[in-house]
């Protein structure tokens, strides 16, 4: 049975909430740090256009690592598959997101996936566009066609905040630009990237984000492709294998349905053929996941039976 109401929702997250203080909010991007450890929402949308929620759910957030599915989006629709993987790989690493220590130990020196920030800074690097300006309106025109939503931006904050404190993906990009896997101006990745991941929606948007990658990149209520179904599948098998860092083999364990997390608190899971899910919940278990986001999505696993393994 799938969810048919809110409140359905609402007592799974007042039960989800408990968890909250047992994480801790993002605060190497010291911006981030600002978000409200309790604050906790949920959006289930689903084919037929119904779409619950549940919680904060009018509060917006910045995607951080969920961006990178929708920039390997673009940047496979831009270079094709045989560019893009000619230049980060298609392996997860069991490492932390921004480790660097696989950038030097693999051979060639390519990002094992594109979803740790080695892959995702060398994916960034690939989208087309005669300026910054241009390639991060055509990622946010992206994130509007996906979402159906209207005015997105990116909080400048937060944007700042990183782009001065990003010393380690900075040399993660230094090091990829020596091996030729960057190509061009590494500050302008840096601060492509950096307004990329501060792309803000709320969970509604997050929902609709992973209803078009579980109908395989249709808009359900259109019919319109909106994404080959062959970028949808590549975006949906990276989730699974790397989408929730160094915890993505648990959470397939655990949850078993396509996800990606990010430091803002956000999660984007794609269920296949049933429904997208978006949920915002600032504070962070050790790996870097939300915590009461992680329980959400068990608890929603079990209850609707979303597990596709
Ligand atoms: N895990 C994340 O969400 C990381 C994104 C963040 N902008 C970073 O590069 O560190």
């Amino acid at each position: 049975m799938d969810c048919r109401s809110d409140q359905e929702l609402l007592e799974i997250v007042h039960g989800s909430r408990l968890h909250t203080a047992k994480g801790k909010v993002a605060d190497y991007i010291p911006a981030l740090a600002k978000a409200d450890p309790d604050s906790l929402s949920v959006a289930m949308a689903f084919p037929d256009g119904n779409c619950y929620s549940a919680g904060d759910v009018e509060k917006k957030a910045t995607l951080q690592s969920i961006s990178k599915v929708v920039a390997l989006a673009l940047a496979l629709l831009d270079n094709g598959e045989e560019y893009v993987f000619h230049r980060v790989g298609m392996e997860p690493t069991g490492d932390p997101f921004n480790s660097i220590i696989k950038l030097e130990t693999t051979k060639p020196h390519k990002p094992l996936n594109p979803m740790i920030n080695a892959g995702a800074l060398a994916v960034t690097s690939m989208i087309k566009g005669d300026s910054l300006d241009e390639r991060l309106s055509r990622l946010i025109q992206l994130c509007e066609l996906i979402t159906g939503e209207r005015g997105i931006g990116y909080n400048e904050e937060v944007a700042m905040s990183e782009l001065e404190t990003a010393d380690l993906n900075r040399s993660l990009a230094y090091y990829l630009k020596q091996y030729d896997v960057i190509e061009g101006d590494v500050e302008a990745v840096m601060e492509l990237y950096t307004k990329q991941c501060a792309i803000e929606m709320s969970c509604v948007g997050l929902a609709k984000i992973g209803l078009v990658l579980a109908m395989d990149g249709k808009d359900p209520l259109t019919g319109e492709t909106i994404l080959p179904p062959r970028v949808a599948s590549i975006c949906k098998t990276f989730m699974v294998t790397c989408g929730m860092y160094n915890a993505s083999g648990e959470f397939a364990i655990r949850v078993g349905v396509p996800a990606k997390s990010g430091v803002s608190g956000g999660i984007m899971a794609a269920v296949p053929y049933r429904c997208g899910i978006g949920i915002f919940g600032p504070s962070l278990d050790e790996r870097g996941n939300s915590i009461a986001g992680w329980d959400l999505m068990e608890q929603m696993s079990k209850k609707y039976d979303l597990s596709m393994f």
